[in-house]
């Protein structure tokens, strides 16, 4: 299927920023979504109103979401695992709440200490007051490509949760490779089997690169009707519950393949590796993405010639 416009869902202030040991201050977080923000992204994930004591980097979700400034039309998203997580979600004036679930039972146990069934049961009331109230609802489905407690996840057990997660009235679901185990045929068979079920249209894609396989990935699920993707600037990221996986395949990387094969994304790029630049900095940590290296670099030359 052609493809000629792709919506990114940028994930670093989320996924990217929560598994960092040292805390990050609220105004960091906060300008770095006002960056993304500037940079023309249609939907951000900002924050989770998950357990402090499970993940104490994202504790202070409240005040990131009442500091940003917010750009009408741009989706500001965060992550409920329950009722509590979605109390506090409309306080903060969320845009999209996330509720978020695995194809494996290892990994739901370990990420929110629950069963698959448990979970789901747990996201119904969720659901049934995000739709009431009109905030769109969205599911991530983790470990869908292989888990890193139980190995091999069989095609099956992602299209039961879709299926569940479908009955529950979600609108867009996050078909999620948690540690970047994926391959091209295997994100293509995965993809084309859920789209028998929901609207190619209503599907994203959520790689970490782990393996170096997510621009290979991304354009398999593009052959397959994908149009939405997930990305994190600078590649930052890991989940505190996948031990060993990298960051979210780096924004700049996938903006770069994008616009360089002609599809829109209404982002600009130049804006997003000064924002790249800004958090890696700020993390003193090289900045993961190749293309963000690679222009940082050449302008840092043609400043000296
Ligand atoms: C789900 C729970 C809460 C169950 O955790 P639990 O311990 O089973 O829950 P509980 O109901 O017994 O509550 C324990 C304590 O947490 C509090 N609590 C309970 N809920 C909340 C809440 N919403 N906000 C704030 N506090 C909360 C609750 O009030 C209580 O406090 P205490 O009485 O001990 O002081 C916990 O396991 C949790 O927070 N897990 C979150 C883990 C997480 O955030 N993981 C990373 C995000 S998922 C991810 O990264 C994958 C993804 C999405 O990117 C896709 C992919 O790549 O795979």
């Amino acid at each position: 299927m052609q493809v000629s416009k792709v919506k990114i869902v940028e994930v670093g202030p989320r996924d990217g920023l929560q598994n960092e040991k040292e805390f990050v201050p609220t105004e960091v977080k906060v300008e770095l979504i006002n960056r993304l923000t500037d940079a023309g992204f249609p939907n951000i994930e900002a924050a989770s109103f998950v357990s402090p004591k499970w993940v104490p980097q994202m504790a202070d979700g409240a005040e990131v979401m009442e500091q940003i400034t917010r750009k009408q039309g741009v989706i500001y998203s965060v992550l409920t695992p329950n009722l509590k997580g979605f109390e506090g979600a409309v306080a903060a004036k969320a845009d999209e709440v996330v509720i978020f679930g695995a194809a494996s039972e290892a990994f739901s146990q370990k990420n929110i200490n629950c069963s698959i069934a448990e979970s789901i049961a747990r996201f119904e009331p969720v659901a049934e007051a995000a739709l009431a109230q009109g905030i769109r609802l969205r599911a991530s489905i983790s470990t869908a490509f292989g888990c890193p407690y139980q190995g091999e996840v069989p095609i099956d057990a992602v299209l039961d949760v879709v299926k569940r997660m479908k009955a529950l009235g979600v609108q867009e679901f996050d078909i999620a490779d948690t540690i970047g185990v994926g391959t091209a045929g295997q994100v293509y068979e995965v993809m084309s089997r859920v789209t028998e079920i929901v609207d190619p249209k209503q599907v994203a894609g959520h790689f970490h690169d782990t393996y170096g396989q997510a621009l290979a990935n991304i354009l398999s699920a593009m052959r397959a009707g994908i149009q939405i993707f997930h990305s994190s600037v600078a590649g930052l990221g890991g989940c505190p519950y996948a031990k060993g996986a990298t960051g979210n395949v780096a924004t700049e990387d996938v903006l770069y393949m994008l616009h360089g094969m002609g599809i829109e994304t209404g982002i600009n790029l130049d804006k997003v590796i000064e924002a790249g630049d800004f958090i890696s900095r700020h993390l003193n940590r090289a900045n993961a993405s190749r293309v963000g290296r690679a222009i940082l670099t050449k302008r840092a030359n043609a400043a000296c010639s």
